[in-house]
């Protein structure tokens, strides 16, 4: 692992810089793809999965046959796991229910805020290198608690053709009422337009690789909505001497391990710590199945020494993780005034794959810096804000003369007309 010592601010940009390819790399591939899915609906859709997934697929619906041989291939003990998962997700997500805002603005004009449910939503889950059902708690979940009534489900087959069968089980205890066989670019591309098989939807959520997220980008220039820009996983640590190396190492090698273009970042005040956690990353990572995978991703990552923790804290801002880890005497230091990270994880009982999988929490959420500007998924993320308003007789005497005002300064005096009418009315009492 590359250790850096007191970088000057003026580098942290070069030094942060992700691995992920460039936007303009992927663009043309996916506008290629988008056209022709638009054009030819199912028959593109199929002809890229062949292309990307190496497999031909009769039909890309998932049968309730294959559902229930799904549900009878998940050993009990998953089952189980997924059960208590699902218990702290949905704990935590009901519990972003917001009440109504109402306000009587002034005596006659009350507005009030409610929320509704998006009715189409597609969610994807990736399938490339590992099947990540635990991605459909993390979405099926929230859409179902808001009230989501098509909730469609797309996941990459694998070589035989189907859909790992606990991305079905979990799919199926969630209520996901679709479930579609098709990854990549030609997923997200299937769901912002519709064809035969897949559903156009109004919205699109889900994490996935460089593709997929190019494409989810793309989706929005033809009016369909999406979560946020979802890619290749990423976490950085600021640790103290108060870490165990081990654990440190251990979380680095989480999120590396899936795929060569995460990238994992450790900053300390402590130079004897950053020895140990590159020690440990040395060892723990012999032992990986993925080792392959994390050692490529690890070869981009850094090690970061700086002198004090406000340093610190101004480079964990500027770099916007994904995950963020404290481990350090001055939690809440960081806690309190951190303010780009995707989701936070403190103390050193507190790993990042609790996150990922059951402490309750989305892992659904923005790489790529999008921490400074994007959410992750939340319950707000699956239903739209609408606004209310109703206007009595005194109001609209109380509000009218300055929506007139306004109205004729605009140039805009049919609007204008649209209240001196009923001022009108009212004067002349009727
Ligand atoms: N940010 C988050 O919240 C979050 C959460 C979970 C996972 N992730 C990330 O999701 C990613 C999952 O990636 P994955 O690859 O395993 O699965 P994936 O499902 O995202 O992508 C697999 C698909 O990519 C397409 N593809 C592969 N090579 C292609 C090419 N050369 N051209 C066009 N399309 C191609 C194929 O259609 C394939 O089905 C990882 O990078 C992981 O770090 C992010
Ligand atoms: N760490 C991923 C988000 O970047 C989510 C995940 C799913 N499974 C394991 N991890
Ligand atoms: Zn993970």
């Amino acid at each position: 692992m590359n250790k850096i010592y007191n970088p000057k601010p003026e580098t942290w940009s070069s030094i942060l810089e992700r691995p992920t390819k460039t936007v303009d790399d992927i663009e043309a591939t996916v506008k290629e793809i988008f056209k022709e899915v638009q054009k030819k609906g199912d028959e593109a859709v199929a002809k890229y999965t062949s292309l990307f997934d190496g497999v031909a697929v009769d039909t890309m619906i998932v049968t309730e046959a294959e559902i229930q041989e799904a549900i009878a291939a998940v050993p009990q003990e998953l089952k189980e796991a997924i059960a208590l998962a699902k218990a702290n997700i949905t704990a935590f997500h009901r519990a972003q229910k917001t009440e109504r805002v109402a306000v009587e603005t002034v005596p006659g004009v009350s507005c009030w805020q409610e929320k509704r449910p998006i009715q189409k939503v597609g969610l994807y889950i990736p399938g490339g290198t590992a099947p990540l059902f635990s991605t459909v708690l993390m979405l099926a979940v929230p859409a179902e608690i808001a009230g989501c009534n098509e909730i469609v489900l797309c996941s990459p087959p694998d070589k035989g053709g189907k859909i790992n069968p606990a991305i079905l089980f979990a799919a199926n205890l969630c209520g996901v009422t679709k479930i579609m066989k098709v990854g990549g670019i030609q997923a997200i591309a299937g769901l912002t337009f519709g064809t035969e098989s897949i559903p156009k939807v109004y919205k699109i959520f889900g994490p996935g690789n460089q593709f997929v997220t190019v494409a989810k980008q793309l989706a929005t220039q033809f009016g369909v909505a999406i979560d946020m820009p979802a890619g290749p996983s990423e976490l950085l640590i600021v640790a103290d001497d108060t870490a165990v190396p081990a654990f440190v190492a251990s979380d680095l090698l989480s999120q590396a391990e899936h795929g060569a273009d995460s990238q994992v970042i450790l900053v300390s005040t402590s130079k004897k710590l950053i020895d140990a956690v590159a020690d440990e990353v040395a060892t723990q990572i012999e032992a990986l199945p993925r080792k392959a995978i994390a050692e490529k991703a690890i070869a981009n990552s850094k090690l970061i020494y700086v002198e004090t923790d406000a340093i610190a804290l101004d480079l964990i801002n500027e770099y916007g993780p994904e995950h963020f880890i404290i481990c350090s005497e001055f939690d809440d230091f960081y806690s309190n005034n951190v303010l780009n990270a995707g989701s936070v994880f403190i103390g050193n009982y507190t790993p990042e794959s609790a996150g990922d999988y059951a402490s309750g929490t989305n892992h659904t959420l923005p790489t790529n810096g999008y921490a400074k500007n994007y959410s992750g998924v939340n319950l707000d993320s699956f239903m739209k804000t609408m606004t209310f308003q109703k206007i009595n007789e005194k109001g609209i005497q109380a509000i009218g003369k300055a929506i007139e005002i306004m109205a004729e300064a605009e140039g805009l005096q049919a609007h204008k007309n649209a209240v001196t009418l009923r001022l009108k009315a009212l004067e002349n009492g009727k």
